[in-house]
Formats: C-alpha cells, sequence, structure tokens
C-alpha cells in the first residue's frame, strides 16, 4: 500500500497523520538509543576515522602497534580496520573468554580475496567460513591426513630429508668459509619434506638440487606467502576493492594459475600410476584421490593449505630459533651438550632419540613464545551475538589475538624479552591450545592441525644442525641485527647468515 493512502486509510479511522508521525519518530528514536547502549556496551578503542577507521593505526609493525594500543585501551579493544569492527585481545585471560569460552561463536573467518582467489572460493580449510564443508574437511585432515599415525609413516622421509640438508651444509662447508642463509635452507629443507609428504617423490627445489621447476615453486610459495599475509585494502573497504590498488588481487590470481598447473599435472599422474596403491606408503594425494571418489572436498584447495600453512612457518621458525643460537652461546652450548649425551659423536639423531632431549623442546617453546610465526592468529568472525568479559559483541564481528603480545606480557612471563628456555623446564606448559599464556598454534576449533608435525620437524632439524655443527656469524653473536620485517608476519628484516664448522665428523 502506497504511504500517503495508509495514511488515508489510517485518518479515516480517527488516527491523525501527526500523531503516526510522532509514533514512528519514536520508534527510530527507541531503535537508534537502543542501538547506542548495544555499541557503548562494546570494548573500547581509539577514535575511527571515516573510511579507514583505524587502518592507519596498524603501522609496520602491527603486533607491535596493536601492543602499545593495548596499554591504553586494555586486554580487550575495538577497533574499526576500515569497515569492519575489529576486536582485538592481548592477555592470557581474555584469549581464554573467545577460544575457549566462546570458541564456537567466533570459530569462522572473514571473507577476504586470499579465500576467493587463493583457496579456490573458499574450499580449503583455513580460509573457509565456519560451517559444514569446513567441519568436514576438518575432520578429515584430523584423522587421515595429520594425524599421529600417518605422520609417524613420514618418518623415514623426515629424517632422509634432514640428513641429506646436512650433508648439502657439509659439503659447502668443506669448500672454506661459507655463509648458509638459514632462511634459504629452513625452506628449502621444509618445501623438500611437505613435498614428498604430499606428493611422494622428491622436490628439486633451487638448494636441495638446483633445478628450475622447483625455483619456480619455491619462488611461487614466497609470493603466496607474501600476498597472504600482506594487508589488501579491499578485504577491509569492500566498496574500493575493484580497484585493486595494491594489485595484491592480480599477483595472487597469477599466483593461483601457477599453483593450480603444478597440483593439476601432480594429480594427473597420481590418478594414471595405479600401481602406487601397492606401495606401503601413501603420500597425501594418494589418501585425498581416495578419499574424494564422490566426494565434494576439493584436493587442490587442501593441498594449498598444507603448503601455505606448513613452509613459510616452519622456515621461520627455525630461522628465529638459530638466530637465538648464535646470540647465545650458553644456550647452544647447553643444548648441544644436551644432544650428544643422548647420541653420541658416531651417528646421526634419529626422531626415536627426541623424546630424550628435554632441554631441546625447552628451548623450541622458548623460540615459539617470542617469535610466534603467525603473530595475531589468522582472522577469526563471529557467527552470533554474545557478550563477552561483559561487553556485547554484535554477529560478524571480526577478532584478532596478539599472541605475540601474551608471550612477552610480563605479567605472566618473569624477564619475558629474556630468551631463556630454562622457563618450561619440569614444568607441564603446553603450547597447543591448551595453556592461553602461550599460542603459537591458536586454540579450538580453528587452532593449527599442523602442530604435530610442525613442532616434531622443527626439534629434528634443529637437533641435527646444532649436533652436527658450531655456529656463529660474521662479527660475533653480539653484531647480530634481530629486527623484524615489515608486515603482519613475524619475519627477520636481514635474514640470518649463519657460519658453519662441522663438531662431529663421523656422521655425515
Ligand atoms: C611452526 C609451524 C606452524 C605454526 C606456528 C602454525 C600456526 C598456525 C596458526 C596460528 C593458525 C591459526 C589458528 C587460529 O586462527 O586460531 C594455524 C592454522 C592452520 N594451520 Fe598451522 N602452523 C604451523 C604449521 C602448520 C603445518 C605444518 C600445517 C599443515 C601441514 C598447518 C596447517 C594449518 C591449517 C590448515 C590451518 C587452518 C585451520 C583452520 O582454520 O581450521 N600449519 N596454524
Amino acid at each position: 500500500m502506497e504511504f500517503s493512502r495508509m495514511m488515508e486509510t489510517i485518518s479515516g479511522r480517527g488516527i491523525d497523520a501527526s500523531t503516526v508521525a510522532i509514533a514512528f519518530i519514536s520508534i527510530l528514536l527507541l531503535f537508534y538509543i537502543f542501538r547506542k547502549i548495544k555499541s557503548s556496551r562494546m570494548p573500547p578503542g581509539p577514535f575511527a576515522w571515516p573510511i579507514i577507521g583505524n587502518l592507519h593505526q596498524l603501522g609496520k609493525l602491527p603486533y607491535r602497534s596493536l601492543q602499545d594500543l593495548a596499554q591504553k585501551y586494555g586486554p580487550v579493544m575495538c577497533l574499526r580496520l576500515g569497515y569492519f569492527p575489529t576486536l582485538v585481545v592481548s592477555s592470557a585471560e581474555m584469549a581464554k573468554e573467545f577460544l575457549k569460552t566462546h570458541d564456537l561463536a567466533f570459530a569462522s573467518r572473514p571473507e577476504s580475496a586470499a579465500g576467493r582467489y587463493m583457496a579456490y572460493n573458499y574450499t580449503d580449510m583455513a580460509l573457509v567460513p565456519y560451517g559444514p564443508y569446513w567441519r568436514h574437511v576438518r575432520k578429515v585432515c584430523m584423522t587421515e591426513l595429520l594425524s599421529a599415525k600417518r605422520l609417524e609413516s613420514f618418518r623415514s622421509i623426515r629424517e632422509e630429508e634432514v640428513y641429506e640438508a646436512m650433508r648439502g651444509i657439509w659439503e659447502k662447508s668443506r669448500q672454506g668459509r661459507v655463509a648458509i642463509n638459514m632462511n634459504t635452507f629452513a625452506q628449502s629443507l621444509i618445501s623438500a619434506i611437505i613435498w614428498r609428504i604430499l606428493v611422494g617423490t622428491k622436490y628439486s627445489g633451487d638448494d636441495v638440487a638446483g633445478n628450475d621447476q622447483g625455483k619456480e615453486f619455491s619462488n611461487m610459495v614466497e609470493e603466496v606467502s607474501s600476498t597472504v599475509t600482506a594487508v589488501n585494502l579491499g578485504d577491509y573497504i569492500p566498496y574500493i576493492d575493484w580497484l585493486d590498488l595494491q594489485g595484491i588481487k592480480k599477483r595472487m590470481r597469477k599466483a593461483n594459475g601457477f599453483f593450480d598447473r603444478v597440483v593439476q599435472k601432480i594429480i594427473e599422474e597420481h590418478d594414471n600410476v595405479k600401481s602406487r596403491q601397492a606401495s606401503n606408503v601413501k603420500d597425501i594425494i594418494d589418501v585425498l584421490l581416495e578419499l574424494s571418489g564422490n566426494d565434494t572436498l576439493n584436493i587442490k584447495a587442501i593441498i594449498f593449505d598444507m603448503f601455505l600453512g606448513g613452509i613459510g612457518t616452519i622456515g621461520t621458525a627455525l630461522e628465529w630459533t638459530m638466530s637465538e643460537m648464535v646470540k647465545n652461546p650458553r644456550v647452544a652450548k647447553k643444548l648441544q651438550e644436551e644432544i650428544e649425551s643422548v647420541v653420541g659423536k658416531d651417528r646421526i639423531v634419529t626422531e626415536s632419540d627426541l623424546g630424550s632431549m628435554e632441554y631441546l623442546k625447552c628451548v623450541v617453546k622458548e623460540s615459539l613464545r617470542l617469535y610466534p610465526p603467525a603473530p595475531l592468529l589468522f582472522p577469526h568472525e563471529s557467527t552470533q551475538d554474545c557478550v563477552v568479559g561483559g561487553f556485547f559483541i554484535p554477529q560478524k564481528t571480526r577478532l584478532m589475538v596478539n599472541v605475540w603480545a601474551i608471550g612477552r606480557d610480563p605479567a605472566v612471563w618473569d624477564d619475558p624479552l629474556t630468551f631463556k628456555p630454562e622457563r618450561f623446564i619440569g614444568k607441564d606448559i603446553d603450547i597447543f591450545g591448551r595453556d592461553f599464556n602461550i599460542l603459537p598454534f591458536g586454540a579450538g576449533r580453528r587452532g593449527c592441525p599442523g602442530s604435530l608435525m610442525a613442532v616434531g620437524t622443527m626439534e629434528l632439524v634443529l637437533a641435527q644442525l646444532m649436533h652436527c655443527f658450531n655456529w656463529t656469524v660474521e662479527g660475533g653473536p653480539s653484531n647480530l641485527d634481530m629486527t623484524e620485517a615489515f608486515g603482519a608476519a613475524l619475519t627477520r628484516k636481514e635474514h640470518l647468515l649463519a657460519l658453519p664448522s662441522l663438531k662431529v665428523t663421523n656422521c655425515l
């Protein structure tokens, strides 16, 4: 019914138009006041500018800028990043509220160009919003792909690849004083391990064998990591998304095109070689092909997650850990003594040795406390209105958890900026999401499904590096710059160039 006719009808029944107008305005006013009361119960935060909101306050190192803001606004604050209200959590207590008590409400992910263009239109696990598809992929991943049993079946792959990498360093170091770029070394080794686990064949990355396709693949993985972790303005200000001002979407489409061609070829090769099924060690693509018979699983998107989730993160974590080993000769020596007491001098470390190396585990924990590779986790988004810590949080609010700040919180950690693995000795501190003071892998439903594989691999590589070689840098440990690179991921500004000298002579 048209508005004028409606007014006539109402007037005809004895209610005049001004009464209706007053009622209408009163309802609007009540609605406005109600919204105001609701939003005033949102957590505090800095003034947000039109359009950009608080985007400019993220600065060059967002986890550091957000830690500074939290000093003023508290452990849960509300920013507006572009168009979207975003909560930032900076204490263990509040992280527990969001990732444990209200885990289900915050188990979704916001829309993103990465989800659309890199993760095959949200058919992976990491970037897909919460729902039945995510639950299905997650279950497959936990029970079939990354279960403890499956990981154990890949043990010889890890041991072989790590041994070969150590020989590679040894051969280089025999040519004279040569610096190992720890970033290239670690990324290349982890690519080799993950590639073989996924694909079943040897990877030919640049540092591993010097093959062009391998090098192109490593470049693509690097490009994918840098575009996925970049702050893409279109994800925050949707009405300028189509402009692609930073050219990120273009780069994503290109990287995805390359990735797709490589993975398509691998899948076809797997399909053709039926005899593979006879092999006793199935790779992840074998398992996915078996599972996806009539299924809706998008194999390429899941493979994308594994490469992305694994390579950059473990590689970065190892580079930071080795930087601390060079910077702290006391810790390095203590670790080497432990490894030698378990393994001796005549053989290399195997995965069965790792269980007896308590200090090694403490070193890895301490490194992930100070240098979590995903310092703000991945962004979460709420799927329902809820009340957390006395604040009203509407549906579709985004959430970032500053695990970098939590790991350095002086209220929890004694002498928090010092690298001191001893703080973990004799303490049962869990890093897989049960202890909220240290959350390198997140917690709850969206916590990292690759955490066991990540820590096992880190321990093995670190133990081998420290068992086989002594390490230093040009100019000595005090000369080592620990500055971080610009961006949301925690990477070194200058890659670690470490000088090895052979420590044990009989095992390489
Ligand atoms: C040191 C190494 C690693 C670190 C520090 C790390 C850390 C993380 C973090 C912080 C998250 C997000 C948690 C959240 O949003 O609450 C995550 C999610 C994820 N990680 Fe890892 N990760 C590592 C290694 C791996 C590996 C080796 C894989 C697989 C092979 C992997 C696969 C994934 C996937 C698929 C997700 C998304 C889970 C989901 O949304 O349901 N990660 N990881």
